[in-house]
């Protein structure tokens, strides 16, 4: 199988929740650590990439990587988080999860890399639609883009999949329940979610 590593991106400062998104809870559980179970059975390493007030946090909570921003692109947004991911590792591909999916499942990890392919460069959740740039797949050739992109402070993730050969993984692909793509962005979401 070709080298896969883990990203999960919480280097967001949570402006609209309130409080680091990270660590908020669903049922036992924190946030991020969702991301990082429905990765955990596919891929040789986890990096937690997120920012410096954050780090002895996630460090107390986890035996994965945890690392920050590259400085250069730091406050830059999730491009950011994916360059840092690959500065570090040498894996061919990178599987990418946001740290506010909490309903986030393995078996979707495991359905989206069945379409690994080198013919593309990016392999992306479209599901119904609704592209999720954050739940995608993307070789390490891509970050030749996305550094040219961070340079000119184009931090925009559709700008990268716009220059890239992107296969959209819809619901023909396999059919997911919608829950699973939900992401958390502000305390209603929440409130809506958990209950
Ligand atoms: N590593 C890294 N991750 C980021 C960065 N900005 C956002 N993210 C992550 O990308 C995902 C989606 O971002 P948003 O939903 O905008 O989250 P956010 O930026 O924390 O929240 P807002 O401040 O309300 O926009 C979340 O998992 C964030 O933690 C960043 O600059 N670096
Ligand atoms: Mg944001």
């Amino acid at each position: 199988m070709k080298q896969i590593a883990g990203a999960v991106l919480a280097g967001g400062e949570s402006r609209r929740f309130g409080s680091p998104k990270a660590f908020a809870k669903r049922e036992e559980n924190y946030f991020f650590q969702f991301a990082v179970n429905a990765l955990r059975p596919f891929v040789q390493d986890i990096y937690i990439v997120s920012h410096p007030s954050l780090v002895s946090r996630f460090q107390q909570m986890t035996i994965d990587k945890v690392v920050i921003d590259e400085e250069m692109y730091r406050g830059q947004g999730p491009l950011a988080g994916i360059y840092t991911v690959m500065q570090r590792t040498d894996a061919e591909w990178v599987f990418v999860l946001p740290c506010d999916m909490p309903y986030i499942r393995a078996s979707t990890v495991a359905k989206m890399m069945e379409y690994i392919d080198e013919q593309f460069d990016i392999i992306v959740s479209a599901h119904f639609g609704d592209i999720q740039p954050l739940v995608g797949i993307y070789h390490r050739r891509t970050v030749e883009h996305i550094e040219q992109l961070l340079e000119t402070k184009n931090n925009r993730m559709m700008s990268l999949l716009e220059c890239c050969r992107v296969r959209y993984v819809n619901e023909q692909d396999f059919l997911e329940d919608k829950i699973v793509f939900r992401n958390i962005n502000n305390r209603e979401e929440y409130d809506n979610s958990m209950t």
